[in-house]
């Protein structure tokens, strides 16, 4: 059986030609337009489509449903093209991972979004080089394409939340989203002045959440972890049951928005970002629900974006600096951290000058004890000193003690590469980027990696997960932004004031 699209899907750009062009910010930046809208852009939404989100329990089932049979179909033609085909007899990637099955794949969790988006996103960045090459290109083709709801599921939800004259709240509001990300849509609108916190009519990002996203986490979860592993598509040392099971976590978490808006209030106060020049947390509307979040709108574009190759080597290296001061500051100072590192969560206003920080449905609180002793490992790594970095990974638990020198040497010596940018004897500013120290350094990591996942006898703590996306996260931008930092004086700058216990 092969799943028939949805009647109401449709491309988006069939759309775009009549709607204002909402992502076009760059009369307001000032930056040169590229040529394309600055939104649209950002890497995820290129394939922006208005389709359904399958809302009900037997719905979800039966889309997972016919994606089973359709890609056992395709399975079934691949033998039989494989076994009537002398020169691929002997190919040894799984039949389950052709063209086609990729394709229908790919369709198929883009339209389930929720659980299944957020996999791509979380496995792509968490895992980055651990999956087989076929699996991260589905994760990769998940992640740029997006889908948005008709125009009736929105309203409905609108309603449900503001109640049914919603719109009298607004001056003005885009039915057609600008952004769409796993869990919700994302709309331009004006704040009547009467409701604004500003006294006067303000432009503003409503997050819409798709229908029913919270109910379905587990199922959507069930489903796409039977998907893969029934193709044995993944290598066994990654604890997926681990990852699940923390990924079911934070997205339950990410699915309030009255928690993400209160983390954002937090990172707005004075004592986090609030009096920081060098940020901007945008405010949020009191009227805000669990399921629609109404923010200041910001009008920055992308740090990974096209835009950015034509700023200054300065501006660059300034930018990659301080969301790395960012990432040290939020595990060491507020031990509050905004945990998704897409590039897409940071925006450069050049007009401000101005780092402009979204999305903080991702936003992790971690225990004293758990920092504390995190601290301890890095502070081993970064002095080299392989015993420590053993007794802190005990604690930790990301060692049981049980492990063979294999396993011990590839974890001491993945720990101590991360640490390195941060090293007294390393040159400062230490240069990110390609044909950089850190490139060899990320490959040297990444040679660890099977190693590990043949050898590692517990799955890592659970506070490492966003930890680890977070970190490498951030050295990810700094490489996409080629830049050169001082990470050894940020380095030094934490620890100093850091007080244990
Ligand atoms: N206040 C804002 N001003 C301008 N654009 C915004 C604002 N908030 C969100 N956006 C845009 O909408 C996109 C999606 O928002 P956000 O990341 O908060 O949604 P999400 O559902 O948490 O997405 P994901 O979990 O996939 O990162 C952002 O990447 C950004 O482009």
């Amino acid at each position: 059986m092969v799943v028939d699209v949805p009647a109401e899907e449709q491309p988006i750009h069939e759309q775009r030609t009549e709607a204002p062009s909402v992502g076009d910010v760059s009369a307001s930046t000032g930056i040169p337009d590229p040529g394309e809208p600055l939104t649209l852009d950002r890497p995820r939404n290129r394939n922006l489509q208005s389709s359904k989100v399958p809302s009900s329990r037997l719905g979800r089932l039966f889309h997972y449903g016919g994606l089973a049979a359709s890609l056992g179909y395709g399975a079934a033609s691949e033998l039989i093209r494989r076994t009537t085909s002398s020169a691929d007899e002997h190919a040894s990637s799984s039949l389950m991972l052709t063209e086609g099955n990729i394709k229908r794949l790919v369709s198929k969790l883009t339209q389930m979004r929720g659980a299944a988006l957020k996999l791509g996103q979380f496995m792509s960045i968490q895992d980055s080089h651990v999956l087989p090459p076929e699996i991260e290109d589905i994760f990769r083709r998940v992640q740029d394409s997006a889908h948005y709801m008709p125009d009736w599921q929105m309203e409905a939800i609108m309603q449900e939340a503001l109640g049914p004259s919603w719109m009298d709240n607004f001056e003005s509001f885009d039915r057609l989203p600008f952004a769409a990300a796993s869990i919700g849509q994302v709309h331009s609108a004006v704040l009547k002045a009467s409701v604004s916190p500003t006294g006067s009519p303000a432009r503003v990002a409503v997050k819409v959440q798709f229908p029913n996203i919270v109910n379905s986490i587990n199922s959507d979860l069930g489903y796409v972890k039977m998907l893969l592993t029934a193709g044995k598509l993944l290598p066994r040392g990654l604890f997926l049951d681990r990852t699940i099971q923390v990924m079911k976590e934070e997205l339950a978490d990410e699915c309030d928005y009255t928690r993400e808006a209160s983390f954002a209030r937090r990172f707005g106060q004075a004592d986090h970002l609030g009096a920081d020049p060098r940020f901007k947390i945008p405010w949020v509307w009191e009227g805000s629900t669990d399921r629609v979040l109404v923010m200041e709108h910001v009008d920055g574009v992308s740090v990974g974006g096209s835009v950015i190759d034509r700023l200054s080597q300065r501006d660059r290296n300034d930018i990659a600096e301080r969301i790395i001061d960012l990432c040290l500051r939020e595990l060491f100072v507020f031990r509050v951290m905004q945990t998704d590192p897409n590039w897409t969560n940071f925006l450069w206003n050049p007009r401000t000058r101005k780092v402009e920080l979204v999305d903080f449905g991702a936003t992790r609180e971690y225990s004293k004890e758990f920092i504390d002793n995190w601290l301890h490992l890095l502070s081993a790594a970064v002095a080299e000193d392989r015993d420590a970095c053993v007794e802190w990974s005990l604690k930790l638990g990301y060692l049981t003690g049980q492990e063979n020198e294999t396993m011990l040497d590839a974890h001491v010596k993945s720990m101590v590469l991360l640490g390195t940018p941060f090293k007294a004897s390393t040159p400062q500013p230490f240069k990110f980027g390609q044909d950089s120290t850190w490139a060899d350094i990320t490959a040297e990591i990444r040679a660890q990696i099977p190693v590990m996942l043949q050898h590692r006898l517990t799955p890592p703590p659970r506070e490492t997960y966003s930890l680890n996306r977070k970190l490498s996260g951030a050295f990810l931008l700094a490489s996409r932004l080629n830049a050169s930092v001082d990470c050894r004086t940020l380095w030094q700058k934490v620890v100093d004031g850091y007080r244990f216990g």
